[in-house]
């Protein structure tokens, strides 16, 4: 469903994005996972669009990642949401759904708005949400088409505890319903229990892909004690 291919993304002299490959299978959901600055989020925007590669591959569904046919059939959240000013929360729904032509959207728009506890916002302009809601706002306008792929950055950054439950059980909706999704995070917990497999990222590289099963067995062979150490001993800097 996604394939990547000799990816590069170059800041100046520096190789943020250093000549990456990989796939991800239809319905495959998959962890990008690496410390700050190791290239998640400069990955993810030069997938969906949002920043130009230097070189390489990208291919979402069959075609190139810059189609309309492409752009049919992903949904993304980013880091840092970004919500229109002078359109109110309902209005953002109703923006995407006329954008997207989603049919009978007002029910959809409404389980959603319900889900996320932003129905007694739902008249609020976009300049006046805190960064939580403006999130929620996001996650709600990325799930409204019913996409097929889903990419993920850091999602649960600014959700409250019951967002973040919420946002889980959104997560395993949507690979019950054979979804495909690539949700970067620093924390291996978040997708643990979601993930087939998890790719780690350093410095623009890829250092590790692997399903949760095999983490698991190279864990109990290391020193590390859960994933989460398992992932800072295999991106810990050399001579640390
Ligand atoms: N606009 C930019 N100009 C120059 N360098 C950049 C720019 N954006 C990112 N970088 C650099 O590219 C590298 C990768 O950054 P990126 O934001 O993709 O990392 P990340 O893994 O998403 O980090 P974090 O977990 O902190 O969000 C970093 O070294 C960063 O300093």
């Amino acid at each position: 469903m996604l394939s990547i291919t000799n990816l590069v993304k170059r800041y100046g002299k520096q190789n943020a994005v250093d000549d990456i490959t990989f796939e991800l299978g239809g319905g495959e959901v998959v962890g990008l996972l690496g410390p700050n600055g190791a290239g998640k989020s400069t990955t993810m925007k030069c997938i969906v669009g949002l920043l130009r590669k230097t070189s390489g591959e990208i291919i979402i569904g069959g075609h190139d990642h810059l189609s309309v046919a492409a752009k049919r059939l992903f949904s993304y959240i980013p880091e840092t949401p970004y919500v229109y000013d002078l359109l109110t929360v309902r209005e953002h729904l109703q923006f995407i759904a006329q954008a997207y032509d989603v049919k009978d959207w007002k029910g959809k728009a409404q389980d959603l708005l319900d889900l996320y506890e932003l129905d007694d916002k739902a008249d609020k302009l976009g300049r006046d949400l805190s960064k939580g809601m403006r999130q929620k706002v996001s996650i709600c306008c990325a799930l409204l088409p019913d996409p097929q792929v889903l990419f993920f950055d850091e999602p649960m950054i600014g959700l409250d505890p019951k967002a973040i439950k919420n946002t889980r059980q959104v997560f395993r909706d949507l690979k019950n319903q054979g979804k495909t999704i690539l949700v970067s995070t620093h924390l291996i917990d978040s997708v643990e229990s979601i993930a087939d497999r998890i790719m780690i990222l350093k410095s623009g590289k890829i250092i590790g892909n692997d399903t949760i099963a095999n983490l698991k067995t190279q864990m109990m062979q290391s020193e590390a004690s859960t994933l989460e150490d398992l992932f800072l001993e295999l991106t810990k800097d050399e001579g640390n």
